[in-house]
């Protein structure tokens, strides 16, 4: 399937309602089943990963396949290496190119049984969940954070706690700090001092909780707004003091000529003049954005030099080699000045005739160029459909702010 997207007027007006952040759904679940905590979970996300990891959560078989979902893959390898019982957890054929043998060395290296099913250091696993003894765990720090997470959620109910020691330079480090932030209002303490974390064992609170709104999802209409003529949009759902590191998006966008102003339950963002030459920007802290940034740059013809991407390559798609080809097809001559990094000095060539978009399977492609639509009546995304990974109704909310968006 593909969709043709367009708008005929480039103003932008109206309300849209965020979905619930999947990073903070899937940790939270996976504290629920820890502590046996039946506790509602308000605006749980109801996107693909979320709901793979509450299936399997609430599942009666031994075999789980957790499709795309990088969190689930690894939250829940160090989930059931805790949970008597033989496991295998498998996902889609780009989970099984993503390592985690990292997470894998790290579980094993303090009493888990977990093996490779096909290749060593990826998905497929076998895992005989067991008592976890070992109290202190050495692990690169420098691949993903989510090994590092999935090792926190399950640390202070260990025998002995767990004392984590980072290796090298640690990527995504916001997402640590919003594992530690959460795990914190289920009443864990922590420390996380240099590149060491202390978590004690401790018992986690059952609690009600709600869902923020995800700030991800949020950058796409920062993006269409930039893109806009003018405008005004309201974003429901977004917390000011958020735990999500892609809520430090508001200085970058408002580089790009977006104002937000807060509200009581969301935001305002608008449209405002300009005159950035030149967008420099470290990624490690928010490498989900990436994409967002490089496609509304580009189309906003704002030379970029962007560094802190050594992640993307393992992500949904390498979103490095996905970037330079999708904007090549609209004239954007991107290049890699080096591992890690993404640039756009504003050269431009021809753009092809009949676009279309490829999403490689990867939600924040279709996402990241849907915003084109504010400048070609052409753009059309093919497989547009991998939104439900983290956004399953933003066609619907494009529908709702007047965007044409036919099946083609
Ligand atoms: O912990 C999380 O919820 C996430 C951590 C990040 O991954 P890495 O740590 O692999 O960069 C991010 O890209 C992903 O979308 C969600
Ligand atoms: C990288 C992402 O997800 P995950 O690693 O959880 O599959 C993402 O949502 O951009």
């Amino acid at each position: 399937m593909q969709y043709s997207i367009s708008k005929s007027l480039k103003h932008l007006d109206g309300r849209v309602v965020l979905p619930a952040s999947k990073s903070i759904s899937n940790r939270v679940q996976i504290i629920n089943a820890l502590s046996n905590s039946f506790e509602p979970i308000k605006n749980l996300s109801d996107c693909d990963d979320s709901k793979v990891m509450q299936q399997i959560l609430f599942s009666n078989t031994n075999t789980f396949d957790v499709g795309h979902a990088g969190t689930s893959m690894r939250f829940l390898t160090a989930y059931l290496a805790k949970i008597v019982g033989e496991w295998t957890l498998t996902g889609s054929d780009r989970m099984k190119q993503r390592p985690i043998g990292v997470l894998v060395d790290a579980l094993n290296s303090i009493g888990a049984q977990i093996s490779y099913l096909e290749k060593e250091g990826y998905p497929p696993l076998k895992i005989f969940g067991s008592n976890i003894t070992g109290k202190e765990v050495e692990l690169a720090g420098d691949t993903s954070s989510q090994y590092i997470t999935a090792l926190l959620l399950i640390a202070p109910t260990l025998e002995s706690g767990l004392k984590i020691k980072l290796k090298g330079k640690i990527v995504s480090r916001s997402y640590i700090e919003m594992t530690l932030n959460i795990m914190k209002e289920f009443g864990v303490k922590s420390e996380f001092r240099g590149q060491e974390i202390f978590v004690d064992k401790q018992q986690y609170q059952r609690m009600p909780y709600t869902v923020e709104g995800d700030w991800s999802g949020a950058s796409y209409w920062f993006a269409f707004m930039a893109l806009a003529s003018e405008g005004k949009l309201y974003l429901d759902g977004l917390r000011r003091h958020s735990f999500q590191g892609d809520a430090g998006l508001l200085p970058v966008f408002e580089k790009l000529g977006v104002k937000a102003q807060f509200s009581k339950r969301g935001m305002f963002i608008e449209k405002m003049d300009t005159d950035c030459k030149k967008l420099r920007f470290d990624f490690n802290q928010m490498p989900d954005l990436a994409q967002t940034f490089a496609v509304c740059a580009a189309l906003k013809g704002i030379p970029f030099h962007f560094t802190g991407l050594e992640t993307l390559k393992i992500k949904e798609t390498d979103r490095i080699y996905a970037l330079i080809t999708e904007l090549g097809k609209l004239g954007y001559v991107l290049f890699e000045p080096q591992q890690g990094e993404l640039a756009w000095d504003g050269e431009r060539k021809e753009a092809a005739e009949n676009i279309v978009i490829e999403t490689y399977h990867d939600h924040r492609m279709a996402m990241a160029f849907a915003p084109v639509a504010m400048l070609r009546a052409d753009i059309v995304i093919d497989s547009p459909d991998v939104v439900k990974k983290s956004y399953p109704n933003f066609w619907e909310q494009l529908k709702q702010l007047d965007f044409e968006i036919k099946e083609v």
